[in-house]
């Protein structure tokens, strides 16, 4: 049985529901104790974690009551019990205190943390049975299949947060699996859109931190103006709902009001649309199977005038093509995809590579890594994590080579 639920077969939600946010000072975080602060008599704190922003997280933590608070940096941690000093909430801090957030007893988790980081967090709650709504997506491509092998296999029930998969999981309820033809995510093509290849290879920091649509913590902001966030995505939607490559397209869509469709047997085609905030989708986690009130701006089309479409440009964005590559190798690639854009990424903040180099570190490690010939199935999250260790190594010890090379 998929670990996605793709009926709504009505269960009967608890009065008070037991929460947990992993990344909570983070953009999804906000948005998701936004929605908790809302209709604080219907959930309660169980656990909140954040990297390294102490007061950010004791903020939280005092206004929600929670029992329970993760720092991963642990030279925080005293800092941390100062500012929570006279509160019955318990301190954490390390990878391990982080882990153990998501093990404890909460009936529905967000998983935000940013990168492969959040992946043992999230198997801790998918480990229990939880609900989890799922926006770390980098933890899934990381794993891969496995990770959702695990969920079936604790009866977790895995509920798409991201905004596009989101939408594909409102619009999937329409058929079955056998009529689907296809799904189609959008993007909004980021920044960088409609630029020449040769002003993406120099764009700085700053003009790729401008997104059109989207307020979003910084490394998802690069990864939506590379692209890569978009080839992410695919890889996402094929482990998440059991797709092929040929079965996900990609279709550009500046004003980021349709999210994502499915076109069934009948070329019916389902799309689900909301104006671009990400309260949007966590409201649907947070209240599936049923639905609740969700603070977004009211959808205004007649205002908003147009919806327009264009192809993506595989040529122009590299990483998006690169995506489709890694899903059809397997055995890791995707996982290898992941690393290598987390350490690219990291490069072109620290000033250390041009941004058209972050496609080419990605595409040098994955040839290398295809060239070494070690791939083979994942059987384990510890198999993807080491396959992730191996990618970082490589891309590392690329970096030099592809920061000396301009395009
Ligand atoms: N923002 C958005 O609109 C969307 C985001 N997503 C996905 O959701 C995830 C979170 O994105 P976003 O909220 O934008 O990111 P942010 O950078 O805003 O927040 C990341 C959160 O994770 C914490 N964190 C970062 N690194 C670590 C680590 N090594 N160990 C433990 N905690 C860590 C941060 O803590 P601290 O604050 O202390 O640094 C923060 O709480 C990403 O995977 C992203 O791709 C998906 C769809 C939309
Ligand atoms: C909000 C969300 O889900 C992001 O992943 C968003 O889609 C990024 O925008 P792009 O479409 O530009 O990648
Ligand atoms: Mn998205």
């Amino acid at each position: 049985m998929s670990a996605v639920p793709l009926r709504n077969n009505k269960a009967a939600a608890s009065s008070v529901r037991s929460v947990t946010v992993l990344g909570a000072t983070g953009s999804i975080g906000d948005s998701t104790m936004d929605l908790l602060r809302a209709s604080p008599e219907r959930y309660r704190v169980e656990a909140l974690t954040a990297n390294g922003n102490v007061e950010a997280l004791a903020k939280l933590a005092k206004e929600f009551s929670a029992r329970f608070v993760a720092i991963a940096d642990t030279s925080k941690l005293a800092e941390l019990k100062d500012a929570l000093a006279g509160t019955s909430t318990e301190c954490g801090a390390g990878e391990s205190a982080v882990i153990e957030a998501g093990a404890r007893p909460a009936d529905w988790v967000m998983a935000a943390v940013s990168g492969a980081a959040g992946l043992k967090p999230a198997l801790a709650a998918v480990d229990r049975g939880a609900h989890v709504a799922l926006a770390n997506k980098e933890c899934l491509v990381c794993a891969g299949d496995f990770f959702m092998q695990r969920a079936a296999k604790a009866g977790a029930c895995i509920l798409p947060a991201d905004s596009e998969h989101n939408a594909l999981f409102q619009a999937l309820s329409s058929g079955n699996r056998d009529e689907l033809v296809r799904v189609i995510i959008t993007a909004s093509g980021g920044p960088f859109r409609a630029w020449k290849s040769a002003d993406i290879e120099q764009a700085t920091l700053a003009q790729a931190l401008k997104h059109p649509n989207w307020s979003m913590g910084q490394k998802i902001t690069i990864d939506s103006a590379s692209m890569m966030n978009k080839g992410l995505e695919v890889i996402e939607a094929s482990y998440l709902f059991a797709l092929t490559p040929d079965e996900i397209d990609v279709l550009v869509h500046p004003q980021s009001i349709i999210h994502g469709m499915v076109e069934f047997s009948d070329r019916s085609v389902v799309a689900q649309l909301g104006a671009p905030d990400m309260r949007t989708p966590i409201a649907h986690c947070l209240g599936w199977p049923d639905r609740i009130k969700g603070p977004a701006a009211k959808l205004d089309l007649a205002k908003i005038g147009q919806l327009t479409f264009e192809a993506p440009d595989f040529e122009r964005f590299p990483g998006l093509r690169l995506a489709y590559d890694a899903l059809r190798t397997g055995k890791g690639a995707t996982t290898v995809y992941n690393a290598a854009n987390e350490v690219a990424v990291a490069a072109f903040i620290a000033g250390q590579i041009r941004f058209g180099a972050i496609a080419r570190l990605v595409e040098a490690t994955l040839e290398d890594w295809i060239r070494t010939g070690n791939q083979a199935p994942l059987t384990s999250a510890d198999d993807a994590i080491s396959v992730d260790h191996v990618a970082r190594n490589r891309a590392a010890a690329l970096l030099p080579q592809i920061a000396l090379k301009a395009s």
